[in-house]
């Protein structure tokens, strides 16, 4: 059947659904490699077998030693092994973010264990198995895909992005209610503690890809990715959200009022639309698909600063990306400088030296 997914092997595909793959985790204060040595230890009482199986080199060493000590297991074990297996995937999953945006990313496939050799958590071989290590599994789907942040944004799947700085890995996300879609592209390695360089941008159709001269915003996001390549490791969060929020059509009825000499405060406002619609809660699941906590934020806009913090992400440092002034957007940028609070190094509303206009008229 096509919407069936099976696994086995920890090198697998999607190996890193079995119990065998290294993924550590912490129960109760200690040290677990993988969820196959903590399950197994469960069988025990005896401190010493316990402590024999957790300091296992394997899980398949942890596996042989389970059944070395077979006689000693407790008796009533069978009764308790489905809520204890369950109990371990979900905290394998809830410790590691990217492993439970990944299940998510299964959709809503049947998952089976391939197992020839067990017919009680695999599919037996030949799908005639209980496979209740797949059914653990989709259970731990459905209740991940109902709390925050994986609600938020689901992830669907990775592609390389070759661009003329770098290649980025590029990471699709869907909002389960919407289906709007959004993007994070993603280069280089970053360590855990470390904070990492990256732009959140909005949606521009006309700026980001038809080298529109009315804003900043395809100017900005050239550089971000540039200096992203250049530091080594980033990312950029691209959020559909044209428009500041109100859509492509929209933004062309406001650019319809600006060409009549309102500012891109008002035009918005004659539109019955407030400034800024924007929302930025789901970049949360975006974060912790890649891990990340800390960030140095790219941006002149104090409201996404302040949106960061408000979700839990420090910023140790916001970076400047003040790109492509020029006469067209002269007045725009002066705006936000003066409406919303935009932090400019030089003032916008510094008359720009006409050699420095004519360049840029290009
Ligand atoms: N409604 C409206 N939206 C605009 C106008 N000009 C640009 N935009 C939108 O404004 C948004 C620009 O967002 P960003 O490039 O992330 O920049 P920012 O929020 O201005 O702040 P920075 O992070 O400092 O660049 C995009 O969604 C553009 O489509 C305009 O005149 N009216
Ligand atoms: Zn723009």
């Amino acid at each position: 059947m096509d919407n069936e997914l099976w696994f086995y092997e920890p090198e697998d595909r999607d190996g890193y659904l079995s119990n065998f793959a290294s993924y550590p985790l912490y129960i109760d204060g200690s040290k677990w490699q993988t969820s196959e040595h903590y399950y197994q230890a469960q069988k025990f009482t005896d401190p010493q077998v316990i402590s024999l199986i957790q300091q296992a080199p394997t899980p398949d060493e942890a596996f042989r030693l389970s059944r070395q000590y077979q006689e000693q297991m407790r008796p009533d074990w069978d009764s308790i092994k489905r809520q204890t297996m369950s109990t371990v995937v979900s905290e394998k999953f809830r410790q590691h973010p990217h492993l439970a945006h990944k299940l998510i990313a299964t959709g809503s496939c049947t998952i089976k264990e391939h197992s020839h050799q067990d017919a009680y958590w695999g599919d037996g071989g030949d799908g005639t198995g209980e496979n209740n290590l797949g059914k653990i599994l989709m259970e731990v789907r459905s209740s991940l895909k109902k709390q925050l942040p994986y609600k938020l944004l689901h992830y669907v799947e990775t592609a390389k992005l070759p661009t003329p700085w770098g290649t980025f890995a590029m990471h699709g996300f869907v909002e389960p209610e919407s289906g709007k879609e959004h993007l994070a592209l993603s280069y280089g390695q970053w360590r855990k503690d470390e904070p990492v360089l990256m732009r959140i941008h909005s949606e521009c159709l006309t700026g980001d890809a038809l080298f529109s001269m009315r804003c900043d915003c395809g100017f900005q996001l050239q550089k971000a990715l540039q200096n992203i390549v250049k530091n080594g490791s980033g990312v950029l969060l691209y959020l559909r959200q044209e428009g500041r929020g109100i859509g492509l059509l929209n933004k062309i009825r406001a650019y319809h009022l600006q060409d009549q000499g309102a500012d891109t405060v008002e035009a918005n406002e004659r539109l019955g639309f407030a400034a800024d619609l924007r929302k930025y809660h789901f970049c949360e699941s975006m974060l912790s698909f890649l891990g990340i906590n800390e960030v140095k934020l790219m941006t002149n806009n104090p409201r996404k600063v302040k949106a960061l913090k408000k979700i839990g992400i420090n910023i140790v440092e916001r970076v400047k990306l003040q790109e492509g002034h020029n006469r067209h957007n002269h007045f725009y940028l002066s705006t936000k400088a003066d409406k919303l609070g935009h932090m400019f190094e030089v003032p916008q509303n510094t008359p720009m030296s006409v050699e420095a206009i004519t360049k840029d008229s290009g």
